[in-house]
């Protein structure tokens, strides 16, 4: 089996669960954070350094891959892990959401997607199968299967219509799958915001009994209260013994409250996002460390973190390297922000053991937040 989830615990006080993620390239524990690397490299960051900072699984998309250079030449380089000097797992989004989100989208149809690339304007079409073929052309351990995120908001008749379709796409890439012995496909639960057609979605793709789910459709821009319930009606439905991804989801409160909910995997691009920009994530909250207040500040960016950036370079020098343009500071922005992120769900999984990740969220949202919510 391409990958086998394992239930350690679950937390007495909050429910949220403690796995093992068995994968062909590795064991991972889970709930779990995946550092996004779009175009085979976690941008600024080397696999040594993901290693450093405990980065267990990271993220790949077909989309990005298929449009350059090309899943032809991934394959020939004898796949993603050899093509990026990564020999621990990797999770591949299908381009279902990319190609809504970035391309001029041309048009939509039982069959697939036709669109122009945002790189050269050039028309291009991808099918359940097309996104079934590159992915098992770049290899993952872990394949999405090609769906349709709907817009936020939608009518809910194109909710349903669409959240159909995406079921009927999804049978079509259990089909296509190519190497169904070492890279396990996920299936994507879709609805919006609509309890019935949620609960519908989870069911049915339930029934194909695939060796993990995602809750897709999420994190588009809704109210993160909306998230919360949607996933409170949407987890409950899916088996206890198989893992559960909430895609594009990475601010440390939605990561403590994504897991109380039932979540096992996370992935977002913020924090290697906002790190470029200056934003970092500290034990005492945010701090954008360009703003000028830091120009004469010779202490640490975190005191409470270790990290290699931490121990080694002060906030008035990273102020200086992101004003500057200077790619280090991007670098050193880019592992703290990382390892503070991995940290947190080393702490998640430490406050599960002891069942107490209700009192560790009101602890951590103080501390970050200032408030309990
Ligand atoms: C496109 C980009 C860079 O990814 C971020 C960020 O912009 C942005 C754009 O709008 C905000 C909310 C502000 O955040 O949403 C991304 C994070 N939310 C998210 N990623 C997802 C990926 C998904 N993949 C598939 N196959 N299916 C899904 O349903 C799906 C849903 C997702 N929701
Ligand atoms: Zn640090």
């Amino acid at each position: 089996m391409a990958v086998r989830y394992e239930l350690i615990k679950t937390c007495k006080q909050s429910g949220a669960r403690l796995g093992r993620l068995h994968t062909p390239h590795g064991t991972i524990e889970t709930p779990i954070f995946m550092p996004v690397g779009t175009q085979a490299t976690v941008k600024t960051m080397s696999p040594e350094e993901l290693k450093e900072m405990n980065a267990q699984i990271i993220l790949s998309n077909t989309y990005h891959l298929f449009l350059r250079p090309g899943h032809d030449i991934v394959k020939e380089a004898g796949g993603l892990h050899s093509f990026m000097n990564w020999d621990r797992p990797i999770l591949t989004d299908s381009g279902g959401f990319q190609v809504f989100s970035l391309s001029q989208l041309r048009n939509i149809t039982e069959e697939g997607v036709t669109f122009r690339s945002h790189l050269s304007g050039e028309k291009l079409f991808i099918s359940p199968e097309k996104a079934m073929e590159i992915q098992n052309a770049l290899g993952a351990d872990i394949i999405m299967a090609f769906d349709e995120c709907p817009p936020h908001p939608a009518e809910k008749a194109y909710v349903k219509a669409s959240t159909e379709r995406t079921y009927r796409w999804l049978k079509r890439c259990i089909k296509a799958h190519a190497r169904p012995h070492d890279q396990a496909l996920f299936g994507i639960v879709q609805g919006g915001m609509h309890q019935d057609l949620r609960e519908e979605s989870a069911k049915q793709l339930v029934e194909l009994d695939l060796p993990g789910y995602a809750v897709g459709g999420l994190s588009v821009g809704e109210p993160k209260e909306v998230m919360y319930e949607v996933l409170s009606y949407t987890t409950p439905h899916l088996p206890v013994h198989k893992p559960r991804y909430l895609m594009g989801v990475g601010s440390p409160d939605a990561l403590i409250q994504g897991a109380i909910l039932g979540i096992d995997m996370f992935d977002c691009v913020l924090p290697t996002r906002i790190a470029r920009n200056g934003t970092t994530m500290t034990s005492q909250g945010r701090l954008v460390v360009r703003n000028a207040k830091f120009a004469r500040d010779y202490t640490p960016l975190d005191p409470a973190c270790d990290c290699y950036t931490c121990r080694n370079y002060t906030r008035a020098y990273l102020r200086h390297l992101i004003k500057a343009d200077e790619t280090f500071g991007l670098r050193l922005t880019t592992y703290h922000n990382l390892y503070f992120l991995l940290k947190l769900m080393e702490q998640v999984r430490q406050a599960i053991r002891e069942d107490r990740l209700l009192d560790f969220r009101d602890e951590f949202m103080m501390k970050y937040y200032g408030s309990l919510s």
